[in-house]
């Protein structure tokens, strides 16, 4: 393909990084960020020219942490309250009845339910390979072992999103790797819907049930994660680990309860990012865009690419691919955000460092050579190599999961896995013989540290007997 100018793109020079040009086309939705003929640059300075959302979780923590404190402080009172506020309803119980999820899953609809099990089949197929083995032990001596040992955590909160959207996938991602990491009391939360009377959406409730879970709660957001750290008497004991997607005041209520709780990785408003040559369908590339947009405002849609012939064809695959779809305003805004954009590049290589800089949480891969260019990639929460593997089917139906790292956050966490569920705990035992050995260096070392009572505590297992 010929490289030339994309004509209907807005343009940002990269000069100097941190500053943005910017020209703007009317009709275009996707800004440029120009890199072309640009130093490579470093890591670093390339994650402050890809384009990233303004509104980020250190603001939405103001907004969160007095919805924090009410529900520790207030419990059920301030559920209640909250409720009203962000869901427009307060359902008559927090807590679902076991008999209103044996009821949804009875009304499911059969082609649903047959798409619902197929997703759990294959998630609890890839899950079952991610527990690996449970227990290793090393001798790293005659009578000194080292056993590490996955233990399960023992009760865990899953929050499935439910404010834009029922995301009743969002169960199946939480709850399968859950069930085969071996947790014995698993909650689940989403928010209640006010057209179904203040209970989470029915699809919710029927995954629920299939799959074997009773304790089930209407309550969404900030306040949802607070429930779960904080116990609400009466109603909800509190949990070890919070997992599970949502928006930017559940990611912010995660941050914010981090420690009291654990957490999975701050899976907030989702990401695509798509590294493409001039041999990707423009088509293609441009639903995937406006697949993820589809899901907040606040989503980000990155086009990295080394073809402006390619740019352009997408940028104008845009506006009659959102004319067919529902969402469009959300979707609209979310592409035209300063989160989403165009890069384009002098080559792949170029590519390549712009994604690992910006660490999406979706990576597509549309090039030549695409298998080989995703064992290159250092940071992305999932990788989809090549044109037939879209996020959306990730979404439901891979075996892998949706439920990965954003704004960033890939660049040091993981995906939810059946890892997150467990806790690797060393056993270590030693018999007098092996602790002998390794007497003179225990007691070396804590004389090296200044810690003369660490040493003691070894020798006087030896000095004993000489009394
Ligand atoms: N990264 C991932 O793995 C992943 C996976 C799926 C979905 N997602 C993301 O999850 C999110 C789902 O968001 P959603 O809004 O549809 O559902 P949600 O359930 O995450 O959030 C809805 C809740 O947000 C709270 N809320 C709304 N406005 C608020 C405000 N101004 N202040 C405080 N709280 C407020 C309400 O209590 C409401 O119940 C999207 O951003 C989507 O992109 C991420
Ligand atoms: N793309 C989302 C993760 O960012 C997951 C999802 C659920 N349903 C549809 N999509
Ligand atoms: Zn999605």
């Amino acid at each position: 393909m010929r490289r030339c100018r994309a004509r209907r793109l807005r343009t940002i020079a990269l000069v100097p990084e941190t500053e943005s040009n910017t020209t703007r086309p009317a009709e275009a939705l996707l800004r440029v960020i120009d890199l072309r003929g640009h130093r490579a640059g470093s890591g670093a300075e390339l994650s402050k020219v890809v384009p990233r959302a303004a509104f980020d979780v250190e603001q939405a923590m103001a907004a969160v942490r007095p919805v924090v404190e009410a529900v520790a402080t207030r419990g059920e009172e301030a559920l209640r309250e909250l409720s009203e506020r962000f869901d427009k309803v307060v359902p008559d119980s927090f807590r679902v009845p076991v008999e209103r999820l044996a009821a949804a899953e009875k009304q499911l609809d059969a082609q649903v339910r047959e798409a619902f099990e197929l997703a759990i089949e294959r998630r609890r197929q890839v899950s079952l390979a991610e527990l690996g083995d449970t227990s290793v032990a090393v001798d790293v001596d005659r009578g000194a072992r080292v056993i590490q040992k996955l233990i399960p955590v023992n009760r865990v909160g899953l929050y499935v999103p439910g404010g834009l959207a029922p995301l009743a996938s969002s169960v199946i991602m939480n709850v399968v790797p859950a069930q085969v990491a071996g947790v014995g009391s698993i909650a689940v939360t989403s928010p209640p819907q006010v057209e179904f009377g203040g209970e989470p959406h029915p699809n919710i409730l029927a995954l629920c049930s299939i799959l074997g879970i009773d304790e089930v709660y209407a309550v969404g957001g900030a306040q949802a994660v607070a429930m779960f750290a904080h116990g609400v008497p009466g109603l909800c004991e509190p949990v070890d680990l919070v997992t599970g997607p949502g928006n930017i005041y559940v990611v912010a209520a995660k941050r914010l309860l981090k420690g009291k709780i654990g957490i999975d990785s701050e899976a907030g408003p989702t990401e695509i990012a798509i590294l493409a040559d001039d041999s990707a369908n423009p088509a293609h590339v441009a639903a995937d865009l406006i697949s993820q947009a589809e899901h907040d405002p606040l989503a980000g849609s990155v086009l990295v690419t080394d073809s402006a012939e390619l740019a352009a064809a997408v940028e104008a695959q845009l506006e009659p691919q959102l004319g067919r779809t529902r969402h469009v305003e959300r979707i609209r805004t979310a592409l035209t955000g300063e989160q989403s954009g165009v890069v384009l590049v002098d080559d792949l290589e170029q590519g390549l460092a712009v994604v690992d800089a910006y660490a999406a949480e979706h990576l597509e891969i549309h090039t030549h050579n695409a298998f080989d260019l995703a064992q290159r990639v250092t940071n992305a929460g999932a990788i989809f190599i090549g044109g037939y593997s879209p996020v959306s089917l990730g979404d439901y139906c891979a075996g892998s999961t949706h439920v990965l790292p954003t704004a960033g956050a890939a660049k040091h966490s993981s995906g939810l896995n059946v890892k997150s569920f467990l806790r690797e705990v060393h056993l270590i035992h030693y018999d007098r013989g092996a602790l002998a050995e390794v007497r003179r260096e225990v007691e070396t070392f804590a004389e090296a540290e200044q810690l003369p009572a660490h040493g003691a505590a070894i020798s006087v297992r030896f000095d004993e007997e000489a009394d």
